[in-house]
């Protein structure tokens, strides 16, 4: 598949994602969106790949949504298109994306890290929900993840004067897992997925649904669930395995089934 705004790449099991609008700092337009989500798609259905990372330039993961792209919408447009929606895609792949964040990751940057899994930070990563300066919100989940990744206090600072938050300030409020040297974020992303790729596939997803569901339950709803999904993992193969291994002080060989 040809794309003009991402490149894409394959790194052992890992498939990679780079944002490459370099003169508008990623800003992520509609054909971006669009080319990203069906890149996803389309290692989220390939069998040899087990993880994905999304990254963008040193300079920009991605500086929000196009505001050139936005700019003469009027509500009637921007309603009856629902141009935003293309984006929950995104958060809804079964394996597991690992956002690579360098530079700017402003407004739907900082919306698009967060649809992801886990966020690793480039020592000069900056953070930022700064809609309210265009007269306008996030749109694409910063009001609402945000809040939830840093805690409300924080969150309505960010969402209310714009500030941004560097890697360190990100790493110690919990928005992202952990911050690295510039010059180590994509290999560190990659070697993340190879890891996650080392485990069995079946019970990754299991896992990553399960944190997912924290954020849509109760606490006693997500506690049962979990239960339950714990339950169904010895009807897999590899939950044999895994103990097996472990007592037997040898590595699993997991087959995903
Ligand atoms: C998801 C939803 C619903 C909403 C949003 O995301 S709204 C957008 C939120 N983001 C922002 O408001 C950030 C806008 N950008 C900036 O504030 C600055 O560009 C910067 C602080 C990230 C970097 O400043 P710097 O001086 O280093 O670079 P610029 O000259 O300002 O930018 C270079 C080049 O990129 C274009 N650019 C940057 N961001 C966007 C954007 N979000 N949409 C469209 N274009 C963007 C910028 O216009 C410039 O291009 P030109 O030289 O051709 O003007």
């Amino acid at each position: 598949m040809a794309y003009e705004t991402i490149l894409v790449e394959r790194r052992g099991r890992v498939g990679l994602v780079t944002l490459n609008r370099p003169k508008a700092l990623n800003a992520l337009n509609a054909q971006l969106i669009r080319e990203l989500e069906e890149a996803l798609s389309d290692f989220d259905r390939d069998s040899e790949i087990a993880a994905m990372v999304i990254t963008g330039s040193e300079k920009a993961f991605a500086a929000g949504a196009d505001i050139k792209e936005m700019m003469e919408k009027d509500f009637a447009q921007a309603f009856s298109s629902d141009f935003i929606a293309p984006w929950a895609k995104i958060a809804q792949h079964r394996k597991p994306v690992i956002a690579a964040v360098a530079g700017y990751a402003l407004g739907g940057g900082c919306e698009l890290a967060m649809m992801c899994d886990i966020i690793l930070a480039a020592d000069n990563a900056k953070f930022g929900q700064p809609e309210i300066n265009l007269g306008t919100i996030p749109g694409a989940g910063g009001t609402q993840r945000l809040t939830r990744a840093i805690g409300k206090s924080k969150a309505m600072e960010m969402v209310l004067t714009g500030r941004m938050m560097d890697a360190a300030e990100a790493e110690r409020s919990g928005l992202v897992a952990r911050v690295v040297p510039l010059a180590d974020l994509v290999d560190e992303a990659v070697r993340l997925g190879e890891t996650i790729a080392s485990k069995s596939q079946p019970i990754v997803a299991m896992a990553k649904d399960m944190v997912n569901a924290a954020y849509e339950m109760t606490l006693a709803e997500g506690l049962k669930l979990e239960r339950r999904v714990f339950y169904s993992t010895f009807a897999t193969a590899d939950r044999r395995e895994g103990m097996t291994a472990f007592a037997e002080k040898r590595s699993p060989n997991f087959t995903h089934r």
